[in-house]
């Protein structure tokens, strides 16, 4: 298998730079006519996947909507990573994980083994127990040519209180994108990305972060329903644009829940951020 980053390359260059999130909010399942219980949540996912498939390259479930119905959430969980990927989707498992030695090691064996229930392309990640206690998740990239999306300047508000902090070198999200950098290599498009919202990609200028260094595929929520418009993210990304996978969730999910409205709200959003 080629690697996840060149993977991802290919994926921009047939189908552009959106990434379509299935993220089952609280209530979306009755608000789609679907029952409120595992067999409704593999439902969404199924009608998300057909909306998507030939129309991106990339979904992107959020992990917390499914495990939120237990064990049987778990398992539509599985179920639609697989459809996904049996459709020639890349799936990034947004499970945000973050631990060490072992047990980050444990984590990246569950997400990104592609024999395992759950195998996804690539998982986010989260570098706040120091970036190198992801060491065992970067090894578990490699081997499987999976990817990984480090958090660095996220779309919340409130992370930049720990994102922007400063020490002796810099900020903590400028530390976080080059430790990505040094392990991208010379690849047009590395395999460990990073997160970078939307809403605060400008914030990486205004600080002197440099995002293109090492090549990182940069992961931008925000899109849509957090309130970035595309003319403000090509903005705030400036040179870096061209790395950009931007997600979108809500903003296309309140179209559903017939498939043709989702498809219909995913080739607008995909030709806004063109
Ligand atoms: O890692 C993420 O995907 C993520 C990082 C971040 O900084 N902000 C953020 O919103 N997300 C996720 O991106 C999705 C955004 O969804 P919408 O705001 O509905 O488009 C959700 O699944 C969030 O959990």
């Amino acid at each position: 298998m080629s690697s996840f980053g060149s993977r991802l390359k290919h994926a921009f260059e047939e189908y552009g730079r959106l990434c379509v999130g299935i993220d089952p909010h609280p209530g979306m399942l009755p608000e789609w006519g679907l029952p409120d219980d595992a067999s409704g949540l593999r439902e969404f996912g199924s009608r998300v996947v057909e909306a998507s498939v030939g129309r991106v390259g990339v979904v992107k479930p959020q992990v917390a909507f499914f495990e939120a119905y237990g064990v049987a959430g778990m398992r539509a969980l599985a179920e639609t990573i697989a459809e996904a990927k049996q459709a020639g989707l890349l799936v990034i498992a947004d499970a945000k994980r973050g631990d060490i030695g072992s047990t980050m090691a444990a984590y990246a064996e569950a997400w990104l083994n592609p024999e395992g229930d759950f195998g996804a392309d690539a998982l986010t990640v989260s570098p706040f127990l120091g970036f190198g206690s992801l060491d065992p998740a970067v090894e578990a990239a490699h081997r499987y040519d999976a990817g990984l999306f480090v958090l660095a300047l996220t779309s919340n508000p409130e992370g930049q209180e720990v994102q922007l902090a400063r020490t002796e070198h810099g900020t903590i999200a400028a530390g976080i994108a080059s430790r990505a950098a040094a392990l991208n290599g010379e690849a047009e498009l590395g395999s460990i990305g990073l997160v970078v919202g939307a809403t605060t990609a400008y914030l990486a200028q205004a600080n002197g972060i440099d995002l293109t260094q090492g090549r990182p595929p940069l992961l931008a929520p925000g899109y849509g329903a957090q309130g970035a418009t595309a003319q403000a993210m090509r903005e705030g990304f400036g040179d870096a644009w061209d790395q950009v996978l931007v997600n979108s969730s809500r903003d296309i999910l309140r179209r559903g829940p017939e498939i043709l409205a989702l498809a219909e709200a995913v080739d607008e959003a995909r030709a806004d951020v063109a």
